[in-house]
């Protein structure tokens, strides 16, 4: 097992590779704290466009972007700017089962210029295991004044063809359809298959989401993070996209867990931390599915 820092090089910005037991791996990039890649078996779990850009010119098309303090459009751009700052790391190591790497991103003029001008803090913890991913961000509110915000990990998940993918957990939940503009819908099916342009964001999922395909289901536990959105751009929407191959939408599927159908608020000196933790579980396993 190792922690292993890749400086810049050629057009290729500095990120931090881990590698942990059975084949297992991960890769972040210190621009947006984006991690872009996740092995578990030798074997990739997240997408990442062939198109996307890589040289901090605009968010990482896949992996994992952080969305904070805004989720989609408002006065802040897209998804705010957590997916676009650099980002400190300010800890990594190797520990019993894993390796786990620790960055740090707080305020800085620019922010604190902007719409959204509070001092804030968020330490970001990323650990791998044999067949787990957790990724976890503390938010802290080190202004003297109470904050709100929205947030997510805006998951890429690969998967070897949409049309076998199958997220399970959102049945009975309630969800906004973004494409239709319709809010409240009931999601009345057990296993929800993607076959169309989909934005939903999910409010208030009761228990553990699930993403299954080929044999595997990928298994997502939330913290303190309260909503699910699915998303897939299908095929129109992807060839609107320069950084998003026109085929692509047939290889991913994004699920992302946060908060963004109410917000966090947070008085000062208080700390809220969220998260989600990946596993992996096969036929080929002691995980048996
Ligand atoms: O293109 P972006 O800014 O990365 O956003 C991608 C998608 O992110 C999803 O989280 C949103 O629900 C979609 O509306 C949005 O299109």
């Amino acid at each position: 097992m190792s922690v292993e820092k890749i400086n810049n090089s050629a057009g290729e910005l500095e990120r931090i590779v881990l590698k942990g037991p059975k084949d297992s791996s991960a890769e972040i990039y210190v621009f947006g704290a984006t991690v872009t890649s996740w092995k578990s078996r030798g074997k990739e779990r997240l997408f990442v466009s062939t198109k996307a850009k890589l040289d901090g010119s605009k968010a990482v098309r896949g992996g994992i972007p952080l969305v904070f303090p805004q989720f989609g459009p408002g006065a802040l751009p897209q998804h705010g700017f957590a997916r676009t700052r650099r980002w400190e790391l300010v800890g990594a190591a190797v520990h019993g089962e894993g390796v786990y790497a620790r960055f740090e991103l707080t305020d800085n003029e620019e922010t604190r210029a902007s719409k959204w001008p509070y001092k804030f803090v968020l330490q970001y913890t990323i650990d791998l295991t044999a067949t787990t991913l957790s990724t976890i961000i503390k938010y802290e509110n080190s202004d003297d004044c109470d904050f709100d915000f929205t947030a997510l990990m805006h998951t890429y998940f690969r998967v070897p063809q949409i049309d076998c993918a199958v997220v399970t957990g959102l049945k009975d939940v309630l969800y906004a359809d973004k494409v239709k503009s319709a809010d409240n819908v009931k999601e009345e099916r057990d296993a929800v298959k993607i076959n169309a342009n989909e934005d939903r964001v999910y409010s208030n999922v009761p228990g553990v989401v699930s993403v299954s395909y080929g044999g595997e289901r990928v298994q997502i536990r939330r913290f303190n993070y309260k909503d699910i959105v699915l998303w897939n751009p299908w095929a129109e929407k992807a060839a609107e996209m320069s950084d998003f191959g026109d085929d692509e939408y047939k290889q991913m599927i994004c699920v992302e867990v946060g908060t963004v159908a109410s917000k966090i608020r947070l008085s000062p000196g208080q700390i809220i931390s969220c998260g989600q933790l990946l596993t992996i579980e096969s036929n080929n396993d002691d995980n048996k599915l």
